[in-house]
């Protein structure tokens, strides 16, 4: 089949060969990034952000063969992002995970060299554009809150109705019904945050996000995040091949700065 549409994460087709389809992959707005606190400026300018979701906008939980991703009702203003250093308000579209093959690794923004076992993005697009294949194209057009996920004693509660959906979705296009749930409920304590200009970590790798990377990380169990490993890549009909390691490494930061809400 057309190579573009294989790309993924193994030695074959994983993101040192992504640019071969997505040439702006070798771009210098790339994502993710190594974030090192010394090199962060604090911009005490940088307005705090918000959220106002409405559960009733939750529609399914789906296994696209290389995430887990929940997706809202984005045909009006009904969950939205704005603040921060956002240019008004945003549409929340989805949620999805990225994380490794065992702890100690998988998220995709590494800081000051620790790399979480996971990361959590709540994709959002400027509604300004008439849609998020427009919004895509354009340099403000999609924010992401991203969240690591660290492991401890203590399972996270708000997890538990996402990771109980993980048995009806075991399979590349497997989708289940996922109704009544705010997203909010996933984020840390703390609202502070780094943001810098950036791109989407997976083909097509477009260069259109603000990255808004909270850094308190949130807390799951090691249960917790075998749960998540136990999704599937493959189809039903196919070979069991366990869905881990579906990060991309940190990409060149060139010329951008790293901003901090926080000193
Ligand atoms: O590349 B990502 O995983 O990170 C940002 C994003 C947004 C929408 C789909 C996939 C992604
Ligand atoms: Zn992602």
């Amino acid at each position: 089949a057309h190579q573009s549409c294989q790309w993924g994460y193994d030695s074959d087709n994983g993101p040192e060969h992504w640019h071969k389809y997505y040439p702006i992959a070798k771009g210098e707005n790339q994502s993710p990034i190594e974030i090192n606190s010394k090199e962060v400026q604090h911009d005490p300018s940088l307005p705090p952000w918000f959220v106002g979701y409405d559960p009733g906008a939750a529609k399914t939980i789906l296994n696209n063969g290389r995430t887990c991703r929940v997706v809202f009702d984005d045909t009006f203003d009904r969950s939205v992002l704005r603040g921060g250093p956002l240019p008004g308000t945003f549409r929340l579209r989805q949620f999805h995970f990225h994380w490794g093959s065992s702890d100690d690794h998988g998220s995709e923004h590494i800081v000051d060299g620790v790399k979480y076992a996971a990361e959590l993005h709540m994709v959002h697009w400027n509604p300004k554009y008439s849609n998020f294949a427009e919004a895509l194209k354009q340099a403000d057009g999609v924010a992401v809150v991203g969240v690591f996920l660290k492991v401890g004693k203590t399972p996270k509660p708000e997890m538990k109705r996402i990771l109980e959906e993980i048995d009806n979705i075991k399979t590349k296009g497997k989708e289940a019904p996922f109704s009544n749930f705010d997203p909010s409920i996933l984020f840390p304590k703390s609202r502070d945050y780094w943001t810098y200009h950036g791109s989407f970590t997976t083909p097509p790798c477009e260069e259109c996000i603000t990255w808004i990377l909270l850094r308190e990380p949130i807390e799951v169990s090691p249960d917790q995040m075998a749960k998540l490993r136990s999704l599937s890549i493959n189809a039903e009909t196919e070979p069991v091949c366990p869905m881990v390691d579906n990060w991309r490494p940190p990409q060149p930061r060139h010329f951008r700065m790293v901003r901090a809400s926080f000193q």
